[in-house]
């Protein structure tokens, strides 16, 4: 699963631009405000989702263009390829191998898990975002999560919509979206246990390293009759204005097993390296169990390891195989990169080799 061509069109700081990236690791240098973060999140698009910064399509069209973007790439013998248009800024249009597809297809192809300097915030702002890191790893091994997520999500907008209108909602509608959130909770909640079990347990049973290992423990709801419960809470749910019960509550609750505490406790240093364990783990757990390695996109990640951390990181990536793409303002950070590894420099929206 790595990417062997990347082009991206009216996209951010990129009119036009085409990467021929190599099987294992792609570092991208250059200065701040180069362009090295775009081209990642350009990557992001290509899993479903609003890609690393979470930003609106309208953010990504390249000021001055057209209005559209396209970011489009090869996976082996598929063409993979998502953009807006200047008609339609906000509607994300996904294309797999020339058809039209729902952007949830995107995971059936490839598995994306990225880390960002705005993930230092992960273990102590809110559990959403610790939420849709989770679902990034779910996906990796469930690629229909991203089915059940937003079938999931479809139906509880369409809920509290109806909760919130005058008079008495009616009870058959009602139902029927209940029991969508019912089946489609409860599958993307047990895809989510299998997950946590399977990374927490590897986790617990690695050797101490470089990294610090993770504790996981899934909090919220995880099984029973979903519907049931919903339809005693509508009155709860319709005073708040929100559902109350459901998967779309839960957090991922992290320790850091060496020290025995919460993540939220722990310095800035020893958070990072809990993410990027986590990270590591989970993909040698893909590729254990799903026979594919998810593309890794690490930004800035190298400036902030001591050397030490720096050399294991990249030994271990090593390693793992798999495609790694890789952000830093010096090439120096990258000394301990293989050889082989593909280097980029990209300054002021172009990408030339070094
Ligand atoms: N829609 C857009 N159109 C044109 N340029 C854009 C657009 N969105 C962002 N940019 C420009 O892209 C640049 C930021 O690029 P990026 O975040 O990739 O930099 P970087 O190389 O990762 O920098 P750093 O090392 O500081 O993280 C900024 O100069 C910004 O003005």
């Amino acid at each position: 699963m790595v990417l062997t061509r990347l082009s991206l069109s009216d996209f951010r700081s990129y009119a036009d631009a085409l990467i021929v990236p190599g099987p294992r690791f792609v570092v991208l240098t250059g200065e701040n405000g180069a362009g090295k973060t775009n081209i990642l999140e350009a990557v992001s698009l290509l899993a479903p989702g609003r890609g690393l910064r979470r930003a609106a399509l309208s953010e990504m069209a390249r000021d001055g263009g057209a209005g559209g973007f396209g970011v489009a790439a090869r996976l082996g013998d598929v063409d993979l390829g998502t953009g807006a248009t200047a008609l339609a800024p906000e509607r994300r249009q996904v294309r797999i191998n020339g058809a039209p597809a729902a952007a949830t297809a995107l995971s059936e192809w490839l598995s994306i898990v990225w880390l960002t300097p705005a993930m230092d915030r992960l273990f102590i702002e809110g559990a959403a975002n610790r939420r849709r890191f989770l679902d990034r790893l779910v996906l990796a091994l469930h690629p229909a999560h991203a089915v059940h997520t937003a079938r999931y999500e479809a139906a509880m907008r369409a809920r509290n919509k109806l909760l919130a209108e005058e008079g008495r909602p009616d009870p058959v509608w009602l139902g029927a979206l209940e029991a969508q959130m019912g089946e489609h909770g409860s599958a993307l909640a047990e895809a989510r246990n299998d997950t946590v079990t399977a990374l927490a347990s590897r986790l617990t049973e690695a050797p101490e390293g470089p990294f610090a290992r993770a504790g996981l423990v899934l909090d919220g709801w995880s099984h029973g009759d979903l519907a049931t419960e919903l339809a005693a809470s509508r009155p709860r749910d319709a005073a708040a204005g929100r559902t109350l019960v459901g998967p779309h509550r839960s957090d991922l609750l992290v320790t850091h097993l060496g020290k025995g505490q919460a993540a939220e406790r722990c310095s800035t240093g020893e958070q990072k390296a809990l993410l990027l364990g986590l990270v590591l783990a989970h993909a040698d757990l893909v590729a254990e169990r799903a026979d594919r390695r998810p593309v890794l996109l690490l930004d800035e990640v190298a400036a902030h390891l001591d050397p030490l951390r720096r050399t294991a990181l990249f030994e271990r990536l090593e390693a793992g195989g798999g495609q790694v793409w890789m952000t830093g303002t010096e090439e120096a950070l990258f000394e301990g990169v293989p050889p082989t590894a593909q280097r980029l420099r990209v300054e002021r929206g172009l990408i030339g080799t070094i």
